[in-house]
């Protein structure tokens, strides 16, 4: 995958864990982002499901996403996004009050997006979570593409069949990246990217020069030990980084130290 032009997204972006010092934020831990930069990834996506944000109250939220863009030094809720200069913003449907129809999702995403104009605007698409199986939002004027986290390779193709040449499309599920670039994925956004970055590049890398055979070897022993939620996902990255993550916040369960994911992950590093 080509760097990123005109600002359009494409490689490997790693979905940011949330560090805890129960029951708070430990913005010191927010130092991981220059550690997690040794892994080659450019860009960092705060408040998603890897950083737990539906436990988050809205000034956490807030608090992170300008703490966020601080530490990284780069220009990275919708009007608040503008104010701290991010660089776009990522919307999940809403999970408790689903929209019924197409319609109605398109409406709500509408006025997010019309609270923030100015900024590229994705469609986060997790039907797993938010039980929502839309498809991408063409009706929006910021629309900059989709972040698509579903394992339904048909629907995948539709998105990168209908997307527009300045959209990215992303896909989420690590354990299935080769199967979505030979489907046409721009890059990839994924929680284990932040631990496994270089060696999921050399995956990208192999399938972009045809290497197949070495593609599939290295994406078969990612399957085998991925699989697991984002409380094992948090202790991995604790472990693999030395770096002070702190618990999930419930009802994610933490986890014990993963040692036995991490043998199945020495051996793919
Ligand atoms: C549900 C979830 O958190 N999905 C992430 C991206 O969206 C993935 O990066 C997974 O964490 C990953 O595929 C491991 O299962
Ligand atoms: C993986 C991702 O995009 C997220 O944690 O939200």
């Amino acid at each position: 995958m080509a760097p990123a032009v005109d600002g359009k997204l494409t490689g490997l972006l790693a979905a940011t864990f949330t560090p805890f010092t129960a029951p708070l934020i430990s913005i010191y831990s927010l130092d991981y982002p220059l550690c997690v930069n040794k892994t080659c990834l450019v860009s960092f996506p705060v408040n998603g499901t890897t950083g737990e944000s539906m436990s988050l109250s809205v000034a956490e939220r807030k608090v992170l996403a300008e703490e966020w863009c601080l530490r990284l030094c780069f220009r990275p809720q919708a009007r608040h996004a503008v104010e701290i200069g991010a660089d776009g913003i990522a919307v999940i449907s809403p999970s408790f009050f689903k929209p019924k129809t197409a319609e109605a999702l398109r409406q709500f995403l509408q006025e997010v997006a019309r609270a923030a104009p100015s900024l590229p605007f994705y469609y986060y698409q997790i039907p797993s979570f938010t039980g929502v199986n839309e498809n991408i939002e063409e009706l929006i004027p910021s629309f900059r593409g989709v972040k698509f986290s579903g394992s339904d390779l048909l629907d995948f193709g539709q998105c990168v069949s209908y997307s527009q040449p300045h959209w990215s499309v992303l896909y989420g599920v690590d354990e299935q990246l080769l199967a979505a670039l030979a489907m046409g994925a721009n890059g990839a956004v994924g929680s284990t990217y932040n631990y496994m970055g270089c060696y999921v590049n050399q995956l990208i890398s192999a399938f972009e020069t045809g290497d197949l055979v070495k593609a599939r070897t290295i994406q078969f022993k990612i399957q085998e030990v991925l699989g697991f939620d984002v409380g094992v996902n948090k202790q991995l990255m604790t472990e693999v980084s030395g770096l002070f993550l702190g618990p999930p916040r419930l009802p994610v369960m933490p986890c014990p130290p993963a040692h036995a994911q991490l043998t199945g992950l020495s051996s793919v590093s």
